[in-house]
């Protein structure tokens, strides 16, 4: 965690009253750099992130934004950030081109105002007002809010939920324009494939604290191939096989597709192989599978519930 670093958690502590919600967690995020906070519903990722707007003191710990103090040196800051908030959060009698216009006066760069109404497919809902979008038009005023500044940094809760897939598509789309840009985000998500796509590095929360923390390739590498599907004769000695398989379990599934799964290394699959043949076996297909993010994820957050 250094200068390159665009926001350094450290130690941070959020509490509500009695309630811990985010209980000691250190982060970093590199600039320039785009990562995922991933975690079940009530895991602290909100809270997280309004500490790093500087909408809310940490209770201990230390958190940095762009080098300065998110709290005490909120004025200087906001200029330079980016913020999508969860809920809305606009005047519900303005119109969308107003809102967004309003948010383009208080920058000194702004973005042009129609280029992201029409990127973000609200030209067509300009005039109406706030309270009348729907909710993923209201979700893409609100990124459009949070891009037109040009910031430096920018903060997105669940950016995408209730999108539908050309908003989500779109979205993604000029995230990878902001990381190709040089601007740094820090996100939270519900979307597995969302954070695999977009991040750089994803940050896994369960219950306040961090579970696991690496690049999508890092968390989902651990244990190379982990899902073996192979198609032969049917009745073969499953027991003999996973005998000579350390942490292997064998199964056939159905009759003739027998399923490998655990730490199969990469050459599991020869000696698998060279099993079958020894059977006199004909095997007509194998299927290798890696763990997806989703994989790790249900893994690490398996009976998390607040
Ligand atoms: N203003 C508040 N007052 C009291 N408790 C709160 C408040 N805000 C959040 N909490 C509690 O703190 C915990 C963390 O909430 P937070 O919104 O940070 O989670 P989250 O990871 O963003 O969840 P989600 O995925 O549902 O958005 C939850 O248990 C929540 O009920």
């Amino acid at each position: 965690m250094g200068d390159e670093d665009a926001v350094v958690v450290r130690d941070l502590v959020i509490r509500y009253g009695t309630r811990t919600a985010v209980g000691g967690v250190s982060l970093a995020v590199a600039r320039g750099a785009v990562l995922a906070l991933l975690g079940n519903n009530g895991a602290g990722k909100t809270s997280l992130l309004q500490v790093c707007e500087g909408f809310r003191s940490p209770d201990a710990g230390t958190v940095r934004v762009l080098g300065l103090d998110p709290v005490a040196d909120h004025d200087a800051l906001m200029p330079r950030l980016g913020i999508m908030l969860q809920s809305g959060g606009m005047y519900p009698w303005a119109t969308a081109g107003e809102i967004l216009q309003l948010f383009a006066s208080f920058a000194a760069r702004p973005l042009d105002t129609g280029m992201l109404l029409d990127r973000l497919g609200l030209r067509r809902v300009a005039r109406t007002t706030f309270r009348r979008l729907s909710g993923g038009e209201q979700q893409r005023l609100a990124l459009a809010v949070a891009l037109v500044g040009r910031p430096e940094l920018v903060f997105l809760d669940e950016p995408t939920a209730g999108m539908d897939t050309e908003a989500r598509h779109t979205t993604w789309g000029l995230v990878e324009e902001l990381r190709a840009d040089g601007v740094t985000v820090l996100l939270t998500t519900h979307l597995l494939d969302e954070a695999e796509r977009l991040a750089d590095h994803v940050v896994i929360m369960r219950s306040g604290v961090v579970a696991a923390t690496g690049t999508p390739a890092e968390l989902t590498a651990a244990a190379g191939i982990d899902l073996l599907q192979v198609r032969a004769d049917p009745g073969l000695p499953v027991g003999d096989l996973a005998a000579r398989l350390d942490g292997v379990t064998v199964t056939e599934a159905s009759p003739g597709e027998y399923a490998l799964a655990g730490p199969l290394h990469t050459d599991a699959l020869a000696r698998v192989l060279a099993w079958f043949a020894a059977q006199g076996a004909q095997v007509t297909s194998v299927d290798t599978r890696r763990r997806t993010l989703e994989d790790v994820y249900l893994a690490l957050t398996a009976g998390a519930s607040r």
